[in-house]
Order: structure tokens, then sequence, then C-alpha cells
């Protein structure tokens, strides 16, 4: 599938800092916009239906599933999560660039469907400090950290599977990293349709 929209996709285990990343990285470009997915798990803390996650019942989702509904699903710790077609389909259309949040098993499906998207890995700088830093969010029970813990062994063994792979050490860093991912993206994206006006568009030039 190709669509001229640019598309991103984010993928890290749980507490890598990814959720914060991406946020600071949409606060920078407005010309990124991130697609809300559609999740069969509970909202957590502050989260509202149709900003983090568009929150339905399993078998709500499955019947989405079934219909054909989402570019891309999968089962993450115990619960469903799926990119709605619905979401980022005009986005792209229109040539916008749109980011994906999302687990390696969906990062790798939306690879497949469209190869030009970019795929950029999320690491914690090291075990203790993702440990941390899942418990430091104080909205995850003890048992649901250590399940993470667990997954995030299995997560950061596909990190080889992604064009990018940034470390989420020092914040503004990482942020920083993305930033240029993005921009050479839509450099490279200009050129080879030998596009002047983009070019310019993604150097921010009049
Ligand atoms: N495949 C897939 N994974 C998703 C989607 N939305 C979220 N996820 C992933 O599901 C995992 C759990 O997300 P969440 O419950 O928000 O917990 P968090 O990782 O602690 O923020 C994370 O790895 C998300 O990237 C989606 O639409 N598709
Ligand atoms: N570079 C960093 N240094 C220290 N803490 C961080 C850093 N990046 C994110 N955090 C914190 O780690 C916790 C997990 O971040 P979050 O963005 O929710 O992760 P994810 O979306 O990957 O699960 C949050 O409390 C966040 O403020």
């Amino acid at each position: 599938m190709e669509y001229p929209g640019n598309l991103f996709v984010v993928a890290a285990p749980s507490g890598a800092g990814k959720s914060s990343l991406v946020k600071a990285l949409l606060e920078l470009d407005a010309r990124l916009a991130v697609s809300v997915s559609h999740t069969s798990r509970a909202p957590r803390g502050q989260e509202q239906h149709g900003r983090e996650y568009w929150f339905i019942s399993p078998d709500e989702f499955r019947a989405m599933a079934a219909r054909g509904e989402f570019f891309e699903w999968a089962e993450v710790h115990d619960n469903l999560y799926g990119t709605s077609r619905a979401g980022i389909e005009t986005r792209l259309q229109a040539g916008e660039d749109v980011v994906l949040e999302i687990d390696f098993q969906g990062a790798l499906q939306i690879k497949q469907l469209f190869p030009y998207a970019v795929l950029i890995f999320i690491l914690p700088p090291s075990w203790d400090e993702l440990r941390l830093r899942l418990s430091r969010r104080g909205d995850t029970a003890p048992e649901v950290i250590a399940k993470r813990m667990n997954n995030a062994r299995i997560e950061v063994a596909q990190a080889q599977n992604f064009d990018f792979v940034v470390v989420n050490a020092v914040f503004d860093t990482a942020v920083f990293d993305l930033k240029a991912i993005v921009h050479a993206q839509r450099l490279r994206y200009a050129a080879q349709r030998r596009n002047r006006s983009a070019v310019f568009q993604a150097l921010d030039l009049p």
C-alpha cells in the first residue's frame, strides 16, 4: 500500500518512555499526528476515551478485526490493541505524516503493508532504569510490572528488525534523535520524488 504521507512507527518495552517521547515530538512538530489505537484494556489513571485510546470491549474488538477494520492488531500483555484504518488512512492520503505508537508485532505487520514505513525502536539505558521508570509511574501494580519486565526481554530482542534504535537515557537527547529521523525521512522522500517544494517544506523554508 502506498500513500503520499510518511509513516513513522515507534515501539519500545513498556516504561522505556515511548509515550512521553512521542508527546514531546508532536509538540515540536505540528505536521505530525499520532494515531489513536483501539484497545480492550481498561483506562489507567487520567486516560480518556478517544485521547490515549479508544477503549472498547474484547467482543467489540474482535468484531472490528473480523470486519477487517484494522491495518494491524496484536495481543500485548493479555490485552488486544489495534490500529484502525479509519484513524490514519485519510491523513496519509492527504499527504500528512502519521506516527504509530505500537508494539513490535504491530510494527512488523505495518512494515509488510507499508514497506516505506520508518520503524524506530526505543531502548531504556538499562534494565534497572526500566524497572525504576515502570514503578515511578505509579499506576501499575507490582505483578503487572513483573510481567512487563519479562516481556521487555522478548521485545528488546526485536530491535534488530527496526530501521533505527534510539536510547532514551537523557530525555531531550532522545527527542532530538527522533526529530532528526523524521527530518531525514522527509528530505529523503522529497528527494526521491525530485520535489523541490517538498524539500523546502521539509526544511521549513518558505
Ligand atoms: N500492535 C499494536 N500495539 C499497540 C497498539 N497500541 C498500543 N500498543 C502497544 O501495546 C503495549 C501496551 O500499551 P499500554 O497498555 O498503553 O502500556 P504502556 O506501554 O505501559 O504505555 C505497548 O507496547 C503499546 O505500544 C496498536 O494499535 N497496535
Ligand atoms: N529519559 C528519561 N529519564 C527519566 N525518566 C523518564 C525518561 N523518559 C521517560 N521517563 C519517565 O518514565 C516513565 C515511563 O514513561 P512512558 O512515556 O509512560 O513510557 P512508555 O510509553 O514507553 O510505557 C514516565 O514516568 C516518564 O516520565
